[in-house]
């Protein structure tokens, strides 16, 4: 069979988050995949607008907005007459379990994505998951899910998907570690006194990926890799002992397995997401991608280094969230979110974005096997607590307390 073989028959492909970074680059490679792929479902949040606009290019089946109200508002008239607007995450829950669709492309930006994923999971669906937060909360209830349903969960993340595709060279058993690239971020090289002063725009531009400025403010951080170590465990059941990260600022080598014999398998291309979204979706097959291949014929270097954990601390938290496990990655996921977003809105300084979640990790309530219900409950406490030590904390700031620490 040739390469570039499509799949055989027309899969039908939900898109949950299609507004997004990760969603259109969905939407080109099924729009690149000759009619292989079809789109069922498409969602938005606060973008009705494209949203529309990709129901009248695309006619699926369904289109859901998850913002009740704001779709409530919106004027309609337009949308194809074979095209069903659903809202809210019933909504998102409906077409994720749909009996005719495929593919679930899980491409939600944080907690606001569990429900969709989940009912992927639990019908059974291939679940090409990007929303890396469902791991993160709730990684033991997902896989043991999947377990019991038969659904796929399928790496989006481009290291993630690295690390599938590079342990397909040896048994599971003989893998030493996995060791995850990270770029560094805009600060790789900024010193503690420039953290203390970096802005909202410039956390924002990322040295080599386009993203959504959530995951791009986490990359910033770092907390993007303690995220990513989390989604690792699950995804792959390693050991925290397993896991490493390596900082890679070109962005190419996407991650790395080391064997017990000390073969280390990388997996490289140029950075697109468009790369490892397809393929969670045509696996085991490999087609022709719209994204770029690497041009060996031209000169490039690769540099690694190891990460500075000192002026790059949330990225300890994944290794700590690996080790207790229980509600630590709900709660460190809540904390992060509210930061970030505050962090956005200028109310809070890049540094403090790590200082909120160590506190809210450490004044939660653990418990070590909670059900989904105690995860999102403990999700909201997270959200409500992570608020109050901001109001607090710049209460304080206003008599110096907060500012010079
Ligand atoms: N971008 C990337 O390259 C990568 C992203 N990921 C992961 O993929 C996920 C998506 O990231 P990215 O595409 O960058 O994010 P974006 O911010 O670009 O897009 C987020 C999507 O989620 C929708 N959304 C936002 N809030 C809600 C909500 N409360 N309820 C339902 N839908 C909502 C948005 O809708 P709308 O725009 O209409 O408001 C949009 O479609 C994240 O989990 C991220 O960590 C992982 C690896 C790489
Ligand atoms: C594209 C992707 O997978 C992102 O998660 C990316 O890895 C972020 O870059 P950092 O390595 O800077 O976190
Ligand atoms: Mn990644």
């Amino acid at each position: 069979m040739p390469s570039s073989s499509s799949p055989t028959s027309r899969q039908s492909v939900v898109v949950l988050g299609a507004t997004g970074s990760i969603g259109r680059s969905t939407l080109d490679v099924i729009r690149a995949s000759d009619g292989a792929f079809v789109p069922f479902a498409l969602s938005a949040h606060g973008r009705l607008e494209e949203l529309l606009a990709a129901a009248i290019q695309y006619r699926p089946r369904y289109i859901v907005a998850s913002d009740e109200a704001l779709a409530a508002k919106f004027d309609w008239s337009q949308l194809p007459a074979e095209t069903k607007l659903l809202t809210g995450t019933s909504g998102l829950q409906e077409v994720s379990s749909h009996q005719e669709a495929d593919i679930v492309v899980s491409a939600i930006v944080g907690r606001a994505g569990l429900e969709g994923t989940f009912a992927a999971i639990a019908a059974g669906k291939r679940v090409a998951l990007a929303n890396k937060e469902t791991l993160v909360v709730a990684g033991h209830l997902a896989t043991q899910m999947a377990a019991e349903s038969g659904a796929e969960i399928l790496p989006v993340d481009s290291e993630h998907s690295a690390i599938f595709q590079a342990l397909k060279s040896g048994r599971n058993s003989d893998v030493k570690r996995v060791i995850l690239t990270a770029s560094g971020g805009p600060f790789r090289k900024f010193s503690p006194e420039q953290l203390l002063k970096v802005t909202a725009e410039e956390a924002l531009d990322h040295p080599t990926w386009k993203m959504g400025p959530k995951i791009t403010v986490d990359s910033a951080t770092m907390m993007n890799k303690a995220l990513e170590i989390i989604e690792a465990k699950w995804l792959f059941d390693l050991s925290v002992e397993q896991i490493e990260v390596v900082v890679h600022p070109q962005s190419i080598v996407h991650s790395l397995v080391e064997f017990v014999d000390g073969s280390v398998v990388a997996q490289m291309s140029p950075p697109d997401m468009r790369m490892p979204i397809q393929l969670a979706m045509t696996y085991p097959q490999r087609t022709e991608c719209p994204a770029k291949a690497l041009d060996m014929t031209q000169a490039f270097s690769l540099e690694f280094e190891p990460p500075d954990y000192e002026r790059f601390p949330a990225l300890k938290l994944g290794k700590e969230v690996v080790q207790r496990g229980g509600t630590t990655g709900a709660v460190l996921n809540a904390a992060n979110e509210v930061a970030v977003q505050r962090f956005l809105e200028g109310k809070i300084r890049f540094v403090d974005i790590y200082r909120v979640c160590r506190a809210i990790l450490d004044e939660h309530p653990f418990e070590l096997s909670p059900d989904l219900n105690r995860l999102l409950e403990l999700d909201a406490w997270a959200r409500e607590e992570s608020d109050k030590w901001i109001t607090c904390c710049l209460q304080q700031a206003k008599d110096q307390a907060c500012s010079n620490t």
